[in-house]
């Protein structure tokens, strides 16, 4: 399928910044939370400060009494007399810091967790938003369950890391920056000793990094795999068990969710041997500083370095030592969701930059007015080359490139009708989605009113053209919902006017709740026959300047049948038709009657003009009036040999 512009095939994969373009893009509206959060993290993070200086100072200089009681900031004039006095005053700030750091740490929360909520909200939005405007073939080749996996799972990973990992990583920062700038100010020595965990710790996860990633990268594809095979199978329900495939089906489900499995315990693998290394190492290192610092306090300082330290400096030191070297085994758990965040945000990015082929031109311009004339000019399409690289990373490059239609020309003037007939699989349902340019042709045009369909906006296009498929689609909702939808502005009278004409107003007035009843999901509390007409009732509001049926009355009873056929008949009169049929008898009275074969028109006329032709149509008419002793031996053998390549896959 050629491309609108002829353009380059658009890059699918994510860029390795992908993550941040993500969080700057959609963080930007809400930055305002984020600078909050930040800000409250350091607040609490800094009022945890106070009290391991204020344990050492109440040691040395009230307990002890070998140093003087004064604190950075404090007016010694609010400095007590009495020892008891400055024991109070000493639990008055402990109280008070910890009130300050609870108030810091609920605006802190309040503040990332606002932002990665709304940077969730609308990243979702979007997605789903590019999703629907890509065009049909990036659907054909995608899997439902892998494309909800993405706007379920992997957006929510990314809003993940933002709640725990980035509000931890500033946590962090500010603890390495400050309380490191402590330990320095304090005793440098001592710090020193403290600080060797650090190197340690950022190659040790520089190391998890590498090998985590991509673990993490297979994990979230299977998700995707996972996804798509449960979604299928609910789906299909039906299927399984009419097929009594129960077994077989539990049997996928069990090797897709295995497959999960065994990514998953991969990654948990590397990361829980991870995880312990890390608290290893910050053990390790606080079992070091207590003996270098007790050592110092007992028997002066080592020869390296210089000073005395009181018992209560010794406890600050190690308590500032434990708050800095414990949290860094949390810098695992931030990395940990990084990478996860990091393998989710490649396929939302992927999804947000893809590009589906079918697009509207930048200079394209409303169809108003129709009139509807069509006119299909030396069409030629294949479904090969469809430009829509998936989220599975399906890069879109079909191999087959077998064309389904082959210089299709005919013109349908404005009102008329002209049936479409032809076997199974020679392209009939194809030529009409080329009409609302579901798919662009490869070579040809298709032109409405007289304008190249790609050069008017589809949005315009497709409310001139009413089509009602083989398969109607009703959405969860009420039938008045239902065939309202699309013109969503329908008062009832209107919706039940559209019901009468496509005779479908009888048997809605008999449901439980009238036009207010649910039909369930797709539709399935109808039968094949009512969804039929709800989807019919739909396009009679919808009042097109064209109107496509593709078997529209395929699932109705011969009764139904006749009282939709008049139905439709009124309501073609006086606008342009595309009626599709295998039926012969429904296009019987139209203008004209293609006759597809491989994609190609093998014939054309009126009904009378077909059957004195002596053809194919009149084969197939036989066919369907039974007549099977009046076919040629030759008609046999052509459908015999059409069955076998359909048989085959092939469309020709
Ligand atoms: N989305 C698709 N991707 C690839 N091939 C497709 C796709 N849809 C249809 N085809 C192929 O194109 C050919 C024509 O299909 P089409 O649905 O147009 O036939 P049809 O004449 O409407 O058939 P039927 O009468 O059975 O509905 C078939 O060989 C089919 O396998």
């Amino acid at each position: 399928m050629a491309t609108e512009e002829g353009s380059e095939r658009p890059a699918f994969a994510a860029s390795d910044a992908s993550m941040w373009r993500l969080y700057a893009e959609y963080g930007r509206d809400n930055v305002r939370f984020a600078v909050l959060g930040t800000l409250m993290a350091l607040l609490s993070r800094a009022t945890g400060l106070l009290p391991p200086l204020l344990l050492g100072l109440a040691i040395d200089a009230v307990l002890l009494g070998t140093r003087p009681f004064g604190l950075p900031g404090l007016p010694a004039a609010l400095v007590p007399e009495t020892a008891a006095g400055r024991l109070w005053l000493v639990v008055s700030l402990l109280v008070g810091a910890t009130l300050l750091g609870a108030l810091g740490s609920y605006a802190g929360s309040y503040g990332w967790n606002r932002f990665a909520q709304n940077v969730q909200h609308e990243l979702r939005v979007d997605a789903y938003e590019r999703l629907q405007a890509l065009d049909r073939a990036f659907f054909d080749r995608s899997r439902t369950g892998e494309l909800l996996s993405v706007l379920n799972n992997d957006v929510n990973q990314l809003e993940s890391f933002l709640t725990d990992g980035v509000n931890s990583t500033i946590r962090l920062l500010a603890l390495v920056g400050g309380v490191g700038l402590v330990l320095v100010v304090l005793n440098p020595w001592l710090a020193a000793v403290s600080l060797l965990a650090v190197p340690v710790l950022v190659v040790f996860t520089a190391l998890f990094v590498r090998r985590v990633q991509p673990k993490y990268a297979r994990m979230r594809a299977s998700v995707g795999d996972l996804n798509a095979r449960l979604e299928n199978n609910v789906a299909g329900i039906d299927v399984i068990k009419t097929e009594s495939a129960e077994g077989h089906e539990a049997e996928r489900v069990r090797a897709a969710s295995f497959a999960y499995y065994e990514t998953n315990w991969d990654a948990i693998r590397t990361r829980i041997t991870f995880f312990p290394g890390l608290s290893l190492v910050s053990g390790l290192s606080f079992a070091l500083t207590f003996a270098v610092g007790a050592f110092w306090v007992l028997n002066g300082p080592p020869g390296f370095a210089s000073g005395a330290v009181s018992p209560g400096e010794f406890v600050t030191f190690m308590l500032y030592t434990q708050q800095f070297v414990w949290p860094l085994a949390q810098f695992g758990q931030i990395v940990n969701s990084y990478q996860r965040a990091r393998a989710s945000s490649d396929r939302v990015y992927g999804l947000l930059q893809a590009e589906g082929a079918v697009s509207d031109a930048s200079d394209a311009v409303d169809l108003t007015d129709v009139e509807g004339g069509i006119e299909y000019d030396d069409v030629t399409f294949s479904y090969s080359g469809t430009d829509s690289p998936t989220v599975d990373g399906d890069d879109g490059r079909a191999t087959d490139a077998e064309p389904v239609l082959r210089n299709v020309s005919f013109t349908v003037t404005q009102g008329d009708t002209v049936g479409i007939v032809g076997p199974t699989g020679s392209g009939k349902s194809t030529l009409v989605k080329l009409l609302v340019r579901l798919y662009d042709p490869d070579e040809g045009t298709v032109r409405v009113d007289g304008h190249d369909v790609r050069e008017v906006r589809r949005a315009s296009l497709r409310r001139a053209v009413g089509y009602v498929s083989q398969e109607p689609f009703l959405f969860y909702g009420t039938v008045r919902e239902n065939i309202a939808y699309g013109t969503f502005d329908a008062t009832d009278d209107e919706v039940e006017t559209a019901a009468r004409r496509a005779a479908a107003n009888e048997f809605i007035e008999n449901l439980p709740d009238g036009y207010d009843t649910l039909v369930g999901e797709r539709g399935v509390r109808l039968s094949g026959g009512q969804r039929q007409r709800v989807a019919l009732a739909r396009t009679f509001l919808k009042d097109p300047a064209i109107l496509v049926l593709d078997e529209a009355t395929s699932h109705v009873d011969t009764e139904t049948e006749a009282i939709i056929q008049r139905s439709l008949r009124e309501l073609a009169t006086d606008r342009t038709t595309v009626a599709i049929a295998h039926r012969l008898s429904t296009v019987k009275e139209a203008d004209e009657i293609l006759v597809l074969e491989g994609g190609r028109i093998v014939e054309r006329g009126t009904h009378e003009a077909l059957l004195d032709e002596d053809g194919l149509y009149a084969n197939l008419w036989r066919v369907q009036a039974g007549d099977f002793d009046e076919l040629p031996e030759s008609f046999f053998e052509a459908a015999i040999a059409r069955r076998a390549a359909v048989e085959r896959g092939e469309s020709n």
